[in-house]
């Protein structure tokens, strides 16, 4: 199955010199949403995971369709000012810009095995947020899954101490 036809090169969106990976056509396709849905699913083996953490906005997609099949509960991080209830917060910078990402507090419980999950891997200044948000409430990061790595912005290194499994590589 090639999964890389259905994403789009999108130049200088959303700021100028970056070429946006579009997964929406992907998204679109009944059939290669599933295939997508069980290739990632793949990836993560037999593992035991009690929660899979997705990133707003496009790394939800995925996270919960994978927490269904894994039986697995599904957590949110959200960008500031989001999640109503009470949160920790890191700040964090992308690819294209800066912010803080939040998680509820109660969403992690201590010793859980987590996966993450996103649609795109690229500076990893995201994941690396994200992990460290479920360390600090005792939660265990068993894998980091995304659909896309782009190869030569080297996120790996950022996130190097995890398991890091990409679909699709640029
Ligand atoms: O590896 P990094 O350089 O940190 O970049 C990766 C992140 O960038 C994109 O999210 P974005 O912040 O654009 O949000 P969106 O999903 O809401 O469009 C993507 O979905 C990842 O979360
Ligand atoms: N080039 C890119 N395309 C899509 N999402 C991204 N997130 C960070 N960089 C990206």
């Amino acid at each position: 199955m090639n999964f890389k036809e259905y994403i789009r090169d999108v130049q200088d969106f959303p700021k100028q010199g970056i070429v946006f990976k579009d997964i929406t056509p992907l998204l679109n396709n009944a059939e290669i949403l599933e295939k997508t849905t069980d290739a990632l699913l793949n990836l993560v083996k037999e593992q035991k995971i009690d929660k899979v953490v997705g990133m707003e906005s496009r790394g939800f997609f995925f996270a919960t369709l994978l927490a269904t099949k894994l039986k697995a509960g599904f957590v949110p991080v959200r960008k500031k000012g989001k999640l109503p209830f009470n949160v920790l917060s890191k700040p964090y910078s992308l690819e294209y810009g800066e912010d803080a990402l939040e998680i509820h507090t109660d969403a992690i419980k201590k010793g859980d095995k987590v996966l993450i999950h996103d649609d795109v891997l690229a500076t990893g200044g995201t994941a690396k947020a994200v992990c460290e948000l479920i360390e600090e409430l005792g939660g265990e990061v068993v894998q980091c899954n995304f659909l896309i790595e782009l190869d030569f912005l080297n996120g790996k290194d950022k996130i190097a101490n995890y398991n890091v499994d990409s679909l699709l590589h640029y």
